[in-house]
């Protein structure tokens, strides 16, 4: 088997923008890793992408402190009918429901927030990830209403983009702030804290430059931390569940549930939630693309060629 593997997995529904997900994995000698950045990102971006993946397949991971994590169902801007559905089949405790969407309205939103409480039962948890889209204003008014729909939330993700946004927000609703694109794109990921401006820091891996990057990031900020995926395969969910087995405390679900959005995935031992549960493992399983998912042509040139600019970055 070749040692860069370009796949692409085409998505049960549109999930930021995107319908296929598409990646390189690498193998060195601890195992397989994941180079996935959005196809949004610049090649300066990529370069904690290509950290996390060089971490997993040369060095690998520190020892976890639990063997199993809970998860998140993970809800896009889908019917009612069809959240509901997602929730009930996940067997997920908790679940977050994609809000702020420009295809989808205040209304909606709320529709779908309740059809998950009503999947959930009283005793589940509801969290909403706005991603950045709403101004303080707009944010105050939202959250009430979908606080009130959810029947009480149990933390919005990334109401506003910056963090003085987020830190307004928070000094005026009851409901968390949790700080995602705050943390994972800025240059100091810890002005989150220092600014007051999130209750919960939601951690991914691949952005952060690895596993022993995000557990300093997650020292460093004090904050109750999530792990949540980068909409990875399971060779880079790996990785993220070896961050979240590895955090000294983990009081949320994290949101690694993400598999069950892909209509395929590159590997038998598919890191998809049982009962809401998923295994850390010691290395990432081995990739034999059960699907057919690899990629060639262009798709492949064009990874591989992004992958070559971003290590030639890194060796400068
Ligand atoms: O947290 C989850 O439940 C799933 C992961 C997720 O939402 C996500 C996946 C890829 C890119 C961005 C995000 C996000 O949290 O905004
Ligand atoms: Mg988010």
């Amino acid at each position: 088997m070749n040692a860069e593997l370009v796949y692409a997995v085409p998505l049960r529904t549109r999930f930021r923008g995107i319908t296929v997900r598409e990646g390189v994995l690498l193998r060195g000698q601890a195992g397989w890793g994941e180079f996935c950045p959005f196809a949004d990102y610049t090649d300066a971006e990529c370069v904690p992408w290509l950290a996390s993946a060089l971490e997993a397949c040369e060095q690998g991971w520190p020892a976890p402190v639990r063997d199993t994590v809970e998860v998140n169902a993970t809800v896009p801007v889908v019917t009612p009918e069809q959240a509901h559905a997602m929730v009930s089949a996940s067997g997920c405790r908790t679940a977050k429901v994609k809000v702020a969407d420009p295809r989808s309205s205040l209304v909606d939103d709320c529709d779908r927030v309740s059809a998950v409480r009503d999947a959930l039962g009283a005793s589940g948890a509801v969290r909403v990830d706005a991603n950045g889209a709403w101004d303080t204003e707009t944010a105050i008014g939202a959250i009430t209403e979908l606080d009130r729909a959810a029947g009480g939330l149990e933390y919005v993700e990334q109401p506003c983009r910056s963090i003085e946004e987020l830190a307004a927000v928070r000094r005026k609703v009851e409901v968390r702030i949790a700080a995602d694109e705050s943390i994972r794109k800025a240059e100091d990921p810890l002005r989150v804290a220092v600014a007051e401006a999130a209750d919960v820091a939601v951690l991914k891996v691949a952005p952060l430059g690895g596993v022993r990057r995000a557990l300093d990031v997650a020292e460093a900020c004090g904050l109750p931390c999530v792990v949540s995926s980068a909409l990875e395969s399971s060779v880079g969910i790996a990785a993220e569940l070896a961050l979240a087995g590895a955090l000294p405390s983990l009081d949320f679900a994290c949101g690694l549930g993400t598999i069950s959005l892909f209509t395929g995935d590159v590997a038998s031992r598919s890191l998809s939630a049982v009962d809401g549960y998923l295994p850390v493992l010691s290395t990432a399983p081995e990739p034999d693309l059960i699907d057919k998912l690899e990629a060639e042509g262009d798709t492949r040139s064009w990874w591989l060629d992004r992958l070559a600019r971003v290590r030639a970055l890194v060796a400068a």
